[in-house]
């Protein structure tokens, strides 16, 4: 056990951790499967959206120099040739004179050059033979010309962007069926600490149940990532070993929580000297979670996080979210960092950057970062209302209320804003 340990920024830490990362091999999934999954390879789109001049409205495509002389006086009245739902095509060329009866979303007669919707015209009825345009139309107006969208050949999406409700649109639009992903990683999850207890097991005194597995597992989950429930690690360093290595080569990250600071019972504190431990750091300039620990071992990297529920979160969304970004083959590996208004006071003096769970509120076009006020690194009542970390710099008073801060958040605020 080391109880001297070389401290290291968090971006040294991230640093040094991320470089020891690649992604994963590709795999291909059917469309139902690819939600939130990360592109292997840019897609293109195999013909111009859309791929047929089609009118936007519910009205009647004309020729717009019919309409020169149309107003709501004098109407213009023309035969109507036809009737084009969404999905037919025309059968009649729009001639002088003329005007078909067109849909929203319908493929454009020949001969015409603009819409006019219904509400600018006299007699609209369905099986009227005549219409009154009762406006002037400029060529080309209200349609949706064949290409205006999207041209062929365009990248519709790119390797390494994760696939949103809005990118299946795009992809269903071009008939992708089956896409090229990166395979997600399989994260290992141990927990440590003979005062654990399964979720099923009576309280007793002395021991809590494990509640950093569980959410782990969820933010593994969020972030794309496969969480793999592994055996406990025993405080004893050889049956900790063992396990680990019988467990290494199912997974492509290992994570676990608790053992990594001074304590006589620190199991990963002591692994960290074994000869065959690559160490990357095991002391971090933050507040909570410094003892956080990176390590590569046979190959594999391993992110041991506090057992502190609130340094384990931190430690995850620092260290294991960004892990597995890199790992899933993400463009952009990395938090959101805004700036925003401290909300109160935080004058704690801290020798390290201090990560002050909160929310995230909108007051009228500005934004401020209100900390959670029972922040103990061991309290994890209100792990579920976070949805920043407002980063108060090392030394110094902290900072006063409106002072501007470094906010890391994926959220924004949200709507139950609380003022
Ligand atoms: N002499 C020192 N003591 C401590 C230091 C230090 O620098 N010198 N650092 C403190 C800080 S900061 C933290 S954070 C903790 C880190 O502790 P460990 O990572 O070694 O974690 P444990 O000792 O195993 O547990 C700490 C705490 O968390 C609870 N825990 C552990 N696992 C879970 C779990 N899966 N679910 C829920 N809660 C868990 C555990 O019962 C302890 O209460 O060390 C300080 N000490
Ligand atoms: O890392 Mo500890 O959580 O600062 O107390
Ligand atoms: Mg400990």
């Amino acid at each position: 056990m080391r109880f001297s340990r070389q401290m290291v920024t968090v971006e040294e830490a991230v640093d040094r951790l991320l470089k020891r990362l690649t992604h994963l091999g590709e795999e291909t999934v059917q469309i139902e499967e690819a939600y939130g999954r990360i592109l292997a390879s840019d897609v293109y789109a195999t013909y111009e959206l859309p791929h047929f001049d089609r009118s936007p409205l519910d009205g009647f495509a004309v020729r717009a120099a019919d309409t020169i002389s149309a107003s709501v006086d004098q109407p213009v009245y023309l035969r109507v040739l036809e009737t084009v739902a969404a999905g037919q095509v025309p059968q009649h060329e729009v001639t002088a004179g003329c005007a078909t009866r067109i849909m929203t979303g319908a493929m454009m007669p020949a001969g015409a050059d603009a819409v006019i919707m219904f509400e600018q015209t006299e007699n609209p009825a369905e099986h009227a033979a005549t219409v009154g345009v009762k406006r002037v139309l400029k060529p080309g107006e209200n349609v949706s010309r064949r290409g205006e969208e999207i041209a062929s050949g365009t990248v519709i999406a790119e390797a390494g962007e994760r696939i949103n409700a809005g990118t299946l649109a795009i992809l269903a639009t071009f008939g992708y069926k089956q896409l090229s992903v990166i395979r997600k990683p399989r994260v290992g999850l141990f927990s440590t600490g003979s005062e654990l207890l399964r979720i099923d097991q009576p309280l007793v005194a002395g021991k809590i149940r494990n509640s950093n597995s569980w959410m782990l597992s969820a933010l593994i989950q969020e972030a794309g990532g496969i969480p793999v429930w592994l055996p406990d690690l025993p405080d004893d360093l050889v049956k900790a070993k063992t396990i680990i290595g019988e467990h290494l080569q199912e997974v492509d990250l290992l994570v676990s929580s608790g053992g990594v600071s001074v304590g006589d019972f620190d199991v990963i504190a002591s692994l960290v000297d074994e000869p065959e431990v690559d160490l990357l750091f095991n002391k971090v300039a933050m507040r909570p979670g410094k003892p956080t620990t990176g390590l590569i071992l046979h190959g594999k990297p391993y992110i041991a996080l506090s057992g502190n529920p609130g340094a384990c979160f931190l430690g995850y969304e620092l260290f294991v979210h960004l892990a597995i970004q890199k790992m899933s083959g993400m463009r952009q590996v990395g938090l959101r960092l805004i700036k925003a208004k401290l909300d109160v006071a935080y004058t704690k003096p801290c020798p390290y950057p201090r990560y002050l769970r909160g929310r995230l509120l909108d007051r009228e076009g500005e934004l401020f970062a209100r900390p959670d006020f029972n922040e103990k690194a061991g309290n994890l009542g209100t792990l579920k209302d976070s949805e920043c970390f407002m980063i108060i710099p090392a030394g110094g008073s902290g900072k006063q209320a409106g002072e501007l801060v470094h906010v890391l958040t994926h959220a924004m605020p949200s709507w139950r804003n609380e003022g």
